[in-house]
């Protein structure tokens, strides 16, 4: 059994959309971080201990020591510098700025954890680029309420898509979970996809088929 330790609807749909079959527990830790840790020791770090909180809450409902959680953490990173989520639109408008014209990193941190003692945690990245963004379109992207409770300020998957002039590596690592790392480490684990049919459903990112690993324009 495969058990999610994450309130972000965008990592249910990423793996619901792929036909996992999997619960669900809240994974409620501090996301406070060493003063000048690396990010890619940050995001993993956060990662492990989101998993590791959903293993105890899991176990506490009366889950199986053998399940296994999976726990993830997205950070945008420019320059070396974290971007996490803004805390109000004013700080978003901020993080878009320094995002705009430039290219960042896309880290995601991820674990996969079981009661048995076994862990497998990992980082993937995704450079993205964005386009020079007008002052005027970034309020109104800010107005739209997207940017809040996304790292970075924005969403690829979302209006943001707009902004988006290249990405290198994988679209869903942007958006919270790096699917194709994550299927090949689930079968490892013998997980599998159960109900291929519902990839079908639209998700929004039609408009990226064919558009991860390359460096062309949406
Ligand atoms: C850059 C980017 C981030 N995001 C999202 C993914 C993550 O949900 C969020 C980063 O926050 P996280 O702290 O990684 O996750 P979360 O707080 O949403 O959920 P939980 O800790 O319970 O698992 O930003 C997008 O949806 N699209 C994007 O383009």
């Amino acid at each position: 059994m495969l058990v999610l330790a994450s309130s972000s609807p965008r990592r249910a749909s990423l793996l619901r959309e792929r036909g996992y079959v999997f619960e669900r527990v809240k994974a409620s830790v501090s996301e406070e971080l060493a003063e000048g840790i690396p990010p890619e020791i940050g995001v993993r770090q956060l990662a492990v201990r989101k998993a590791e909180a959903g293993l105890a809450e899991w176990l506490e409902l009366g889950g199986n020591k053998l399940d296994l959680v999976l726990g993830a953490d997205t950070m945008v990173v420019l320059d070396s510098t974290i971007l996490g989520k803004p805390a109000s639109p004013l700080e978003a408008e901020e993080i878009l700025q320094r995002l705009s014209g430039r290219t960042h990193a896309v880290l995601t941190g991820v674990a996969l954890i079981s009661g048995s003692g076994k862990i497998v945690a990992d980082v993937v990245e995704t450079i993205v680029n964005f386009r020079r963004l007008g002052a005027d379109e970034i309020k109104e992207y800010v107005a739209t309420g997207e940017p809040m409770d996304k790292a970075g300020a924005y969403g690829i998957q979302g209006e943001a898509k707009k902004f988006v002039t290249a990405i290198q590596g994988s679209l869903t690592n942007v958006i919270g979970l790096p699917m194709e790392y994550l299927s090949e480490q689930l079968r490892a684990w013998g997980i599998e996809q159960t109900n291929i049919a519902s990839r079908e459903v639209d998700n929004g990112l039609s408009a990226f088929e064919g558009f991860t690993g390359g460096t062309s324009a949406p």
